[in-house]
């Protein structure tokens, strides 16, 4: 840190920047401190002045809002109003409990007090003080002139100082003999005026290192983000091109928003915001704030800009804010972005649902199920939507979306699994059977772009109306079928664009629980709390925990419904919208209003079929080609294997054992399977599964 050497005068007063002499200042009562370095005052950016372009002053992007943007949000203005009221009634009540022993206190200190403060006013009074002093000095020298002329300038200054004294105690007297012959003081008054007056004496009776009410707070309560908090935290995170403090401007004054303070900082030149935002844990040891405190985040100008969000409180301590899907009006579109949670600022954080996909994964008691339930609530109030929902921890946590499901499959067993296996084998299918829908739309001019719309979705009979699929732990299902995690997988891809909409919830996002390629597809990944690293790369992508997007941040059930979820313009950390289950009840019965009262009957599944007696079924004698098998068995069973390709056969045989090899048939050699395998591995299985039958 750079140290700025400032000349005192003997008035203590600065008097210059200066390079010391070697021998110290050259006049005697001058001394030299050397002040760190700290740069310009925030607060008095007045070296932009000398910077600014035409382009600035045009650009509406540099004016300060009219009123600060906290004051604009409800949300934001609630979540500041309630982060006061709930300062106000901890230390109300806080104060309230110790109350009798404060009262112990002032009495004890109070006649102390009293007496002191009676010592001082005649003191004052008789202007002694200094005085006697200097008279028993002339005494002590026999000087009985200077003596006798201290005395008389004792008496002129004391005179007037009794007069005013005995004045002010008769008026006081008086007033409160005519306030209480007049009964104008109401005996709460007098109550309030002799606690006033004892809370006054004991005040000044009591030690000065004895405080008559108890610290709130052991720990220095963080009340304030200064620029020197700012300042000294970002040079302690070492960012390379960032040692000095003077290095690191606010373009604008650290302010107020919403449940917190803002820093906005332009780092030094070509140093980039994401280096700080990576750094976030040892932003929040180098300000001494819990993690879920600090929120570093891009600032809007540029790469080199980091806004700094510090909350007034942990963002798991705050209260939440209201869902607007509450209002009792309150119709989404899967069409709009809506809400389905908050941001540590309290912000909504809203999502569309057409052309995306979800990925919810947490560890146990990270608050998967509930997140699932906000996205599904908030699509149920779009009345054309339909559900189809699988939940494989058997416990029921969708059992109220019933009405709205076409499909609606819960438990752990073995026709459950097949169940969701073949919810996702049927909305390939319907994917098909939609292409071929908005081919037709297209040429027919209602779908310019080849997508369905929200006219086409809102159309009867158009077969386009949005599909929500919802698979609760997806792992179970994927590691029962291998093929539904293929169909997954070609699903998400293939679904964009066709109104299906896919959220998938998984505790274990390991390879062989989530294949890759799924977390690759979706569109929004959703972690909550993960124990470690990998689970969240697993999770957000590689290289997501590195860059500071993590959800390691947060402990399982005590942060339960908070995450950080990609996919939108940039990072967001949310926490899942969580109403009551008198709340969920009224959304859903608004849900199932808004359809006129009607379950939504969907096209039966279709049965969920045995790949490997099917692959048998469809080989010659010494196997087949995959190209051959996959449009045979789309001929056969087209609700099971529609439009199936060889490579997607191929995957699908794979993750059941099944390799793909050379296979010559009629004098051709290409790559397929061999019956003996497939004939061996389904031999296998049911030996396998034989005992659990039984
Ligand atoms: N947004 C939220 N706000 C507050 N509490 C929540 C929130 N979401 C979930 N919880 C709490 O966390 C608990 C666990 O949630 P949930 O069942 O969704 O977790 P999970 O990750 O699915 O757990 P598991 O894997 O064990 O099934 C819930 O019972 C609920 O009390």
């Amino acid at each position: 840190m750079a140290l700025t050497p400032v000349v005192f005068n003997d008035d203590d007063e600065p008097t210059r920047v200066t390079v010391p002499a070697p021998g110290g200042p050259v006049d005697a009562e001058s001394y030299t401190v050397y002040r760190p370095d700290l740069g310009a005052p925030v607060d008095e950016p007045d070296s932009a002045a000398a910077t600014v372009t035409w382009a600035d002053v045009t650009s509406r992007t540099r004016r300060v809002p009219l009123v600060p943007g906290w004051v604009l949000s409800a949300d934001t203005r609630r979540a500041t109003i309630r982060a006061l009221a709930n300062d106000v009634g901890y230390y109300t009540a806080f104060h309230a409990l110790r109350g009798p022993k404060y009262g112990l206190k002032l009495a004890f200190y109070a006649p102390r007090g009293a007496y002191r403060l009676v010592r001082r006013a005649l003191r004052w009074a008789s202007a002694e003080e200094g005085n006697w002093g200097l008279r028993q000095h002339a005494a002590d020298h026999n000087d009985a002139y200077t003596w006798q002329s201290l005395n008389r300038t004792r008496a002129k200054e004391s005179k007037p100082r009794w007069m005013l004294l005995g004045a002010a105690g008769t008026a006081a007297c008086a007033a409160g003999t005519v306030l209480e012959l007049s009964g104008a003081v109401p005996p709460i008054g007098w109550y309030a005026a002799a606690a006033a007056a004892v809370t006054v004496a004991a005040h000044a009776g009591k030690p000065a290192d004895r405080p008559i009410t108890d610290r709130v707070s052991n720990t220095p309560k963080f009340t304030k983000l200064t620029a020197e908090q700012v300042r000294a935290a970002l040079v302690a995170v070492k960012l390379q091109g960032l040692n000095d403090p003077a290095q690191l401007e606010f373009p604008t004054p650290i302010h107020r928003d919403g449940p917190g303070w803002l820093a906005r900082v332009n780092l030094p030149l070509g140093v980039e915001a994401v280096k700080a935002i990576e750094k976030r844990a040892a932003l929040s040891s180098a300000l001494r704030l819990p993690i879920d405190q600090v929120w570093p985040a891009p600032g809007p100008e540029h790469a080199g800009q980091l806004d700094l969000w510090v909350g007034y409180q942990p963002a798991s301590k705050m209260a939440k804010p209201r869902w607007s899907l509450l209002a009792d009006a309150a119709v989404t579109s899967v069409f709009r972005e809506e809400e389905f949670g908050s941001d540590e600022r309290q912000r909504p954080v809203k999502t569309s649902g057409f052309a995306r996909s979800f990925l919810i994964g947490g560890q146990p008691g990270s608050g998967k199920s509930y997140a699932a339930r906000a996205l599904g609530q908030m699509f149920a109030l779009d009345p054309t939507v339909e559900f189809k929902i699988a939940e494989f921890k058997g416990t029921g946590d969708f059992l109220d979306f019933e009405p709205l499901c076409s499909t609606y499959v819960v438990g752990v067993d073995d026709e459950a699994l097949r169940q969701g296996a073949a919810i996702l084998s049927w909305a390939l299918a319907e994917a098909e059977r939609r292409g071929k829908r908005i081919l037709a739309a297209k040429q027919a001019g209602h779908a310019p772009e080849g997508k369905v719309t929200p006219e086409l979705a809102r159309k009867r009979g158009s077969g386009l109306h949005p599909i929500v699929i919802i698979i609760d732990e997806a792992h179970e299902l994927f590691a029962a079928h291998k093929e539904a995690a293929d169909d997954a997988e070609r699903l998400i891809k293939r679904a964009r664009a066709l109104g299906i909409i896919v959220v998938l919830a998984t505790q274990i996002p390991d390879k062989t629980s989530l294949p890759p390629n799924i977390t690759r597809c979706v569109t929004n990944r959703w972690c909550l709390s993960v124990q470690g690293q990998v689970e969240n790369d697993m999770i957000l992508g590689t290289g997501m925990y590195k860059r500071g997007v993590t959800g390691t941040v947060y402990k399982p059930v005590v942060d339960a419904g908070w995450g950080v979820m990609t996919g939108g313009p940039a990072p967001v950390s949310v926490l899942s919208q969580y109403p009551t289950a008198e709340q969920a009840a009224s959304i859903i019965a608004r849900a199932i209003t808004l359809r006129g009262g009607a379950r939504p009957v969907g096209a039966d599944l279709p049965e969920a079929r045995d790949l490997l007696a099917d692959l048998l079924s469809v080989s010659g004698d010494n196997g087949q080609h995959w190209a051959v098998a996959a449009p045979a068995l789309t001929e056969r069973w087209p609700a099971a294997y529609p439009a199936i390709t060889a490579e997607a056969l191929s995957d699908m045989a794979r993750a059941l054992g099944v390799p793909s090899q050379s296979v010559k048939i009629s004098g051709v050699n290409l790559r397929g399977y061999r019956r003996d395998v497939v004939a061996k591995f389904a031999a296998e299985r049911d030996a396998h599964q034989a005992p659990d039958n039984q």
